[in-house]
């Protein structure tokens, strides 16, 4: 053992011992050397010792995932096998140690999936749709051409009079793929209005105003060209300003409502649900969490829905067909739903990519300490800027967990004169309305908000989204990532995400796995979940 404390020594002799007894006989001496016997460990040790560094991977080829550490990149054609364990550039964040770490999913293909199936051959008139709402389509919208995958599979069903579950990506199509279908059956079913109170036929609820505005927006010229009459109820707004509304007239063929100003001109009666053909909850995930329960299945309770299509078929009799829609769907929403309706009678229409990473977006994780993340969001903004003027870029969204962090943020970037906008819930309503329309609009570059602009809200300029605040869930992620690369989008997207709490490493390793293995994201229902058994 003395032997093997001295330097370069126990390599030579852990090789000696190695070696078989009768090599170790000197040549012309019959004495054997004495055998030193080294112990494994030290052994491992000292060959440890002495290889060289880890080498560094570097793989030909595009990356899926790309590291500051390049040991941890992964070439996009590397399929990892079920059992195989993934090494994760995510692993250590939770150490402070780990602040400046980055990496990022890498675009893999260049559209979006929702364009799986654009091709000539499809087209909205082999969908069911009758030729006076195809003209009316493309008066208003000559730039759709030809229907998304999701508008393919979710129209005809529609148009048969079922009840729909339909669950697909962000920026997908969605909406069009329930309004078509529901403002042609509205031409079909006759108008028996002769109450004193409005008695719309049909009925699409939302999570926010902002997005009834935006639906109302889609909506009213195809029902100014078919002759059918929108309106818009959101929330915010005094009860003589509903009641104003709710007796325009003509009254509304279609309603695009928030639950909070729908219920409360239920209860007032302001409005009848009773003739209902058609009531749509867009966002549905959302609408049917806590948040809205009592609110939504007041709204359910007073609105006649059919059991099934034989239900719908008495004209003077009608009940509600329903179509629920969203992006992201938790586990056990269909046994949700059966308190609506029987799962039975549900279609459910889900796109095989749903709670995915989006393949067409690149996705950037930052590992920084809180108090860094305001720098290296000025220094982003800024670069932004310099592209903008040379007229290469989009519009930017920067999300934040709270409203009091939009405003705090807000002067920093005025201080750094940012030009931008700012949308939260506490803003009282007359200042709110408005601000994502003008953003849309390209009246200012940078949007400052909470999650009130992650859901639904359509903007095809923007260009990067930054979750200055990681979300708390990955269905918020899903949605704040989804306000780029979506269909008809005019640049390509990018995602930065600055991380700080040992909460969000959770979030981000379940991103990072699930794009490594390319599969869905956890604790959301996977496509086949949805389906009721
Ligand atoms: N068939 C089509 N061809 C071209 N553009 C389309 C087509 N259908 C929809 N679009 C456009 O795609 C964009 C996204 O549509 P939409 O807002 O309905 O998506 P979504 O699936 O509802 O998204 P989210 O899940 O975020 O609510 C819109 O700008 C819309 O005008």
């Amino acid at each position: 053992m003395a032997l093997a404390r001295l330097p370069g020594l126990p390599f030579l002799a852990a090789r000696l011992f190695l070696l078989p007894r009768r090599d170790l006989a000197v040549s012309g001496s019959d004495k054997p050397l004495p055998v030193v016997h080294i112990p494994r460990a030290l052994q491992r040790r000292q060959s440890g010792r002495r290889s060289p560094q880890r080498p560094v991977l570097v793989r030909p080829g595009r990356l899926l995932i790309s590291a500051r550490r390049p040991e941890f990149n992964q070439p996009a054609r590397l399929t990892l096998a079920r059992w195989e364990s993934v090494p994760l550039a995510s692993r250590g964040w939770k150490n402070p140690r780990a602040r400046w770490d980055h990496f990022s999913i890498e675009r893999s293909q260049r559209e979006t999936p929702a364009l799986r199936n654009f091709s000539s051959e499809n087209s909205f008139a082999d969908l069911g749709l009758e030729p006076r709402v195809l003209r009316a389509l493309q008066e208003v919208a000559p730039e759709v051409v030809r229907p998304t995958t999701v508008q393919s599979s979710t129209i005809p069903p529609l148009l048969c009079g079922r009840h729909i579950l339909c669950a697909a990506e962000t920026g997908s199509g969605k909406t069009l793929s329930y309004l078509l279908p529901v403002l042609q059956q509205l031409l079909g079913h006759p108008s028996l209005d002769s109450r004193s109170i409005p008695a719309p036929r049909g009925l699409v609820l939302v999570p926010s105003r902002e997005l009834a505005e935006q639906v109302r927006a889609v909506a009213q010229p195809l029902g100014s060209s078919l002759g059918l009459q929108i309106q818009e109820l959101g929330g915010g707004r005094g009860m003589s300003r509903i009641r104003q509304q709710m007796f325009r007239k003509p009254p509304a063929d279609l309603l695009v409502a928030t639950p909070g100003a729908l219920w409360k001109a239920l209860k007032c009666q302001l409005i009848n649900l009773e003739r209902l053909s058609f009531l749509v909850l867009d966002e549905a995930d959302t609408l049917l969490d806590e948040s809205f329960l009592e609110l939504v299945d007041y709204i359910l309770e007073k609105s006649n829905i059919a059991e099934g299509p034989d239900d719908l078929k008495d004209p003077f009799n009608p009940k509600a067909q329903l179509v629920l829609v969203g992006a992201t769907f938790p586990k056990g929403v269909v046994q949700l739903l059966s308190k609506v309706t029987s799962s039975n009678s549900l279609t459910t229409i889900t796109s095989s990519k749903l709670h995915y990473i989006m393949p067409h977006v690149k996705q950037t994780f930052m590992r920084l300490k809180g108090a860094e993340k305001v720098a290296e969001l000025v220094q982003i903004l800024k670069q932004h800027d310099r592209a903008d003027r040379t007229g290469s870029s989009g519009t930017v969204l920067v999300f934040c967990n709270s409203s009091s962090t939009v405003n705090w943020l807000g002067y920093i970037l005025d201080d750094h004169k940012i030009q931008h906008l700012r949308l939260q819930g506490q803003m009282p309503a007359s200042m709110r309305a408005g601000i994502f329309q003008s953003f849309q609009k390209g009246s200012r570059d940078i949007l400052l908000c909470t999650d009130i602009a992650s859901r639904g809200l359509d903007s095809t300029h923007v260009e990067l989204v930054v979750n200055y605040d990681f979300p708390l869930t990955l269905q918020d992620y899903i949605h704040r990532a989804g306000r780029v690369g979506r269909v008809g989008s005019e640049v390509p997207g990018t995602v930065i995400s600055f991380v700080t709490h040992p909460w969000d490493v959770i979030l981000v390793q379940k991103i990072e796995l699930a794009a490594r293995r390319k599969r869905s994201l956890p604790v959301l229902g996977s496509s086949e979940s949805l389906c009721p058994s």
